[in-house]
């Protein structure tokens, strides 16, 4: 049996006041009109998951506008027997994560026990914004796979302020110069660290990312990925060295793995400026599915997959290729939302007969045999 969220209560979560849900193990959609709360009952389910919003909203924005407080729990159900988490948050106060009743002590002990990989019309940034966006990427992928990852981003983070704030001081004696170099023998260890993270994570996604793209696509364009890093041609000792000077008149530190990239191709070209929307989604869409594949790998665990109005863009045969793909065998738990019921229908085909149905409108959740 693969791991799956059996059931999810929700209080005061985004626009919902009370809800109670029970799912199965396969696919589970959510269908209603614009704005009903689809995206946010994937949101709460992303929250139980990686203790935060998967939409960038800070614990309070989530909270219902109005309360002090909301609670997102559910129970987890897998061979070893169930999970109970529970994910409290009060204004005020803070945020409070429990596994059986008992807290955590740190919530980052709780990132990767649940995998999840969601996809969601935001992916889009992937293509389209700075490299901030496909760093962050990788960060949340590296995370869930390995916590010593975590630990390490954290540790360089912290490094770099730090070393940004000397910098800005325009340090003049002996004792910050020496702060720096401590500094700096740090930042080297765990930034070539992160570094051979990142490097092995792009080369080993990087097959299972273009079979899905020409799977998805029956090979009508071929998509490539690669790693974008200083480090690729020098090690960070040499990097921080080379570039000291350069980073006293900027002021900040100008190399480092903090500005690594991925470059996303199609054809060859830059997937920004030559795709379509409907291959960039493409592309997205293979990208989270390799994610997934990765982590499934790493964990020994299916990844529970929320699919946010997804079928928008797509062609009725890349539709089709995609969840061929997402219904078999390794795939896990599917969590789909969509606006129109009758796009969803015809996308699912034979698989709707086993899906649980909800109908969502006005702050509730329904399950249905068929929908309204
Ligand atoms: N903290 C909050 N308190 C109350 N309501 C909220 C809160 N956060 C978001 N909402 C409401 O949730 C609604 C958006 O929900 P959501 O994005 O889940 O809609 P959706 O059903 O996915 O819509 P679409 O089909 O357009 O994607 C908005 O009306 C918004 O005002």
């Amino acid at each position: 049996m693969p791991m799956f969220l059996s059931r999810l209560n929700l209080v005061n979560f985004k626009n919902f006041a009370s809800v109670e849900v029970e799912f199965c193990p396969k696919i589970n959609c959510f269908v209603g009109d614009n704005g009903v709360g689809k995206t946010n009952m994937l949101d709460a389910i992303y929250f139980l998951s990686m203790c935060k919003s998967g939409w960038l909203m800070a614990d309070s924005q989530c909270v219902k506008h109005g309360e002090p407080f909301f609670v997102v729990d559910g129970i987890y159900r897998r061979n070893e027997g169930d999970d109970k988490i529970y994910c409290g948050f009060k204004l005020g106060s803070g945020k409070v994560i429990k596994k059986n009743g008992k807290e955590y002590d740190r919530i980052a002990d709780h990132i990767g026990s649940y995998p999840l990989v969601q996809i969601s019309p935001a992916d889009n940034n992937l293509v389209q914004e700075s490299g901030e966006e496909r760093r962050r990427f990788m960060n949340l992928v590296l995370s869930q796979i390995d916590r010593s990852y975590l630990v390490a981003l954290q540790k360089y983070n912290r490094l770099l302020a730090h070393r940004n704030k000397l910098l800005k001081s325009n340090f003049t004696n002996g004792s910050s110069y020496e702060v720096l170099e401590v500094i700096d023998v740090q930042m080297v260890e765990v930034g070539s660290y992160i570094y051979r993270f990142r490097k092995k994570f792009v080369a080993d996604l990087q097959p299972i990312f273009e079979r899905y793209y020409a799977t998805i696509s029956e090979s009508r364009e071929v998509a490539g990925i690669s790693y974008i890093s200083h480090l690729i041609n020098d090690d960070m000792k040499a990097l921080l060295l080379k570039n000291y000077e350069k980073d006293c008149v900027l002021q900040h530190t100008s190399v480092g793995v903090h500005r690594d990239d991925l470059d996303l191709l199609l054809d060859g070209y830059s997937a920004k400026k030559m795709g379509s929307q409907g291959q960039q989604k493409t592309l997205l869409i293979a990208l989270k599915l390799a994610q997934f594949e990765l982590i499934r790998q790493s964990s020994g665990i299916k990844p529970i997959l929320l699919l946010d109005d997804i079928f928008d863009k797509l062609d009725p045969r890349r539709v089709s290729k995609m969840i061929e793909l997402v219904g078999n065998d390794l795939f896990g738990q599917i969590f789909i939302t969509d606006s129109n019921k009758h796009r969803l229908e015809e996308a699912l085909g034979v698989l709707l007969n086993d899906a649980y149905l909800f109908s969502v409108a006005d702050g509730a959740v329904e399950r249905k045999d068929i929908l309204p």
